[in-house]
């Protein structure tokens, strides 16, 4: 099928391929509209939907222009915080050793610290760990010791307690060789002050906000986090209860915040304001938000507010539409000078979609992080294709495999709350065996509130 062929039949699949999971894919290079695509529609709305196609950007260039966006913001200041609330920010400065590591000679082992060759003559005190310098040791002589403990001077190795034995006059043996300096950790083993630790660019990890702490640090300087205003847009979203009358639950507003925090935004406020033209207006036009990130809206139906939003506030639209199912009425636009917004469908799947295309790539690079290694798995099982668009499916990750979910319609969560990522499927489909791009999906780090004691 050609390109142009694809266009006439301008087949809307992704609802029909979400239910043809269960039936045999025909593999790569045969798409096939699946079955059920609606008959040609009436010739106006037929052109109005090519056009859009063709306004719509391929799906790896549309990742692109969303990070050459956030590029084109001006210099972000950085900011000092504590190492308790720095976790995913990015190192806007070097870490640097502020002390030495260990900062003075400390035991590796619980047992004695030994001077000179054994037997030993035990001390009566003991050496714990987090007290004042100990007495010099002399020749011949032991103490009892802790791990982390300050080696008293003069130490010239730590005896496990394992490996000593006292004979009858209190002497101190040891039932192994020792080596010299063994279980002790001498003064600057892993950093001198001064050292660089972490380079710039850093992504403050668990593991190295400990390093900071571990190295001194009370504050580190970071770059901010883009700062994200979510506006959900819907009359017909219910915020408790069951759905209701032609009203359903909101499931963005529960979902987006969190994933947006795992991506590197400080999400400022979420806001659910219906479907009224004027109020969105407001609240865009108002906005100080790095990132405005709307859900539902984007096509264009009667309550569709986002493109004539756009064009009210004189914004300039960059993305208008991606070749990528769900989620092709997807949009970026720069909104404001160092502002930008992401429009993402109403249908969840296709907003989850919209997120990793768009929003991702943007708050990544305003958040100073790095991308992430490009990786790729066989796919367990075929997966139908769009003819000439890229789709994004929900896969849990399996030994080597990536398995592709059922329930993956664009408007169905089912699939992707136990995915792992998203698959990358080209356009014509992929087969069992197949390696694909995958896009993690990031719960790790999502909107988790550390409690200190
Ligand atoms: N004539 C056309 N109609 C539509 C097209 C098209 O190309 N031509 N594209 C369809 C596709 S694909 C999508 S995706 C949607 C995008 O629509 P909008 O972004 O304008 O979204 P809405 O119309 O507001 O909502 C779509 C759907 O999603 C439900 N929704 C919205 N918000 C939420 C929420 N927070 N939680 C749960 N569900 C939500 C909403 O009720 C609708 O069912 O347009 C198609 N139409
Ligand atoms: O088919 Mo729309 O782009 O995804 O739900």
């Amino acid at each position: 099928m050609t390109a142009q062929d694809a266009d006439e039949l301008d087949v809307d699949v992704e609802e029909a391929l979400a239910v043809a999971n269960d039936r045999p894919a025909r593999g790569p290079g045969a798409p096939r509209p699946a079955d059920g695509t609606p008959a040609d529609g009436p010739p106006t709305a037929h052109r109005a939907k090519k056009d859009a196609h063709h306004r719509a950007t391929p799906w790896p260039e549309a990742r692109a222009v969303a990070e050459r966006a956030a590029r084109s913001c001006g210099r972000r200041s950085p900011l000092s915080v504590t190492v308790e609330d720095a976790l995913g920010l990015v190192l806007a400065a070097p870490l640097t050793a502020l002390t030495d590591l260990p900062s003075f000679d400390t035991s590796a082992m619980d047992g004695w610290a030994v001077a000179g060759p054994g037997p030993w003559a035990v001390r009566e005190d003991g050496v714990l760990a987090g007290h004042a310098e100990p007495e010099r040791l002399t020749d011949g002589e032991a103490v009892r010791i802790a791990t982390g403990a300050r080696v008293p001077l003069d130490t010239t190795a730590v005896l496990r307690s394992e490996h000593g034995r006292t004979d009858e006059q209190g002497r101190l043996h040891a039932t192994r060789d020792m080596a010299h300096g063994q279980d002790i950790r001498s003064r600057g083993q892993e950093c001198r002050s001064g050292d660089q630790l972490l380079p710039l660019g850093t992504l403050l990890t668990p593991a190295a906000l400990g390093l900071a702490a571990a190295a001194g640090y009370d504050t580190v300087t970071v770059l901010p986090r883009p700062r994200v205003e979510l506006l959900v847009l819907g009359d017909e979203l219910l915020t408790e209860g069951l759905p209701r009358e032609g009203l359903i639950r909101d499931a963005l507003g529960p979902m987006l915040p969190s994933w947006l925090r795992a991506l590197g935004a400080e999400v400022t406020a979420v806001r659910r304001l219906g479907d009224a033209a004027d109020t969105l207006y407001e609240a865009v036009r108002s906005s100080t938000a790095d990132l405005i990130v709307t859900t539902g809206g984007t096509a264009a139906g009667p309550v569709d507010h986002v493109h004539p939003t756009l064009r009210r506030i004189d914004a300039e639209l960059l993305v208008d539409g991606v070749k990528v199912r769900p989620g092709h009425p997807m949009l970026l636009a720069r909104s404001k000078e160092n502002q930008h917004l992401v429009g993402l469908p109403g249908n969840p799947l296709a907003a989850v979609s919209g997120l990793f295309t768009l929003a991702e790539p943007l708050l990544r690079t305003l958040a100073g992080r790095v991308a992430p290694e490009r990786y790729g798995m066989p796919l367990r099982e075929a997966v139908h294709g769009h003819p000439y668009d890229t789709r994004l499916i929900p896969v849990a990750l399996r030994g080597d495999d990536a398995v592709p979910l059922h329930y993956n319609g664009p408007a169905m969560l089912r699939g992707v709350a136990t995915a792992d990522a998203l698959a990358v499927v080209p356009p014509g489909g992929a087969s069992p065996g197949q390696e694909l791009e995958l896009l993690d999906l990031p719960w790790a780090t999502a909107g988790i509130q550390v409690c200190f004691t």
